[in-house]
């Protein structure tokens, strides 16, 4: 169980209160208004942002102040983080060690969770000689080999068109099913919440809500969901 324990964040002026749990292998979106706090939470949550107040757990570990690489957490950005010089294959060992002197077994996990996203012939390309649908496949195939309980992701896939994040959503879906990950992401698109997440968190005036069961929430918004959504 993800158990946030009356967790206040607070960034400047801004403040977000967060008492809810989250049952291993859930799919979350995390939805609200601009600027109600989304990726503060997702933030928090992997370590980069400390807590004002509060206890965050996961499977009763108290993850409060252990610091973001030793936590149980992957976590995928906007723009992939992927780095210009190194090779698809080398981005993706990034993930199992930073310094990438990787031996055969860990190679071989690399090639397998290249193989996963579909790019097991393109491990020596550079990040710039692939479209924008395969750099968010090797960002994946990273956070695969990390191999973490938890899986971040903040808007993700936003700059891809709308049938390929269709299919990086639905790939996502496939990779926690197989390896049972608990998925939290952050989206703005109700539609992202329907294809792939069975609850929601709606982040709204100040409280990160507790899940709610997706079509529930988003076929009758409350008047803070319903305001966003227009
Ligand atoms: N350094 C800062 N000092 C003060 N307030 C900040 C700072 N950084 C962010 N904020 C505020 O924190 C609040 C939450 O920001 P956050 O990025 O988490 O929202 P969000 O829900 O992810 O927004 P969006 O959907 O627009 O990406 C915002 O109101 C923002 O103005």
């Amino acid at each position: 169980m993800l158990r946030l324990e009356d967790c206040l964040i607070e960034n400047g002026g801004f403040s977000l209160h967060a008492d809810l749990e989250i049952v291993p292998g859930s799919r979350i979106a995390v939805i609200g208004p601009s600027g109600a706090g989304k990726s503060t939470l997702i933030e928090a949550l992997a370590g980069f942002r400390s807590l004002s107040k509060g206890t965050v757990r996961w499977n009763g570990d108290d993850l409060t102040k252990v610091e973001p690489g030793k936590r149980p957490i992957a976590m995928l950005f906007q723009d992939g983080n992927l780095f210009p010089h190194l090779t698809v294959a080398q981005n993706v060992g990034l993930g199992i060690h930073p310094n990438l002197r990787l031996d055969s077994a860990q190679q071989a996990k690399v090639q397998a969770a290249l193989a996963r996203v579909g790019l097991d012939d393109m491990e020596d390309r550079k990040p710039a000689a692939l479209s924008g649908g395969q750099q968010s496949r090797v960002a994946l195939a990273r956070v695969l080999v990390q191999g973490r309980d938890l899986l971040l992701l903040d808007e993700p896939f936003a700059a891809l068109g709308p049938a390929l994040k269709a299919e990086m959503l639905d790939l996502v879906a496939e990779l926690v099913a197989e390896s049972g990950a608990t998925l939290l992401m952050v989206s703005h698109d109700p539609n992202d919440a329907r294809r792939i997440a069975d609850q929601v968190v709606l982040v709204a005036d100040s409280q990160a809500h507790p899940p709610m069961e997706t079509a529930a929430l988003l076929d009758n918004p409350p008047p803070a969901l319903k305001a966003y959504l227009g």
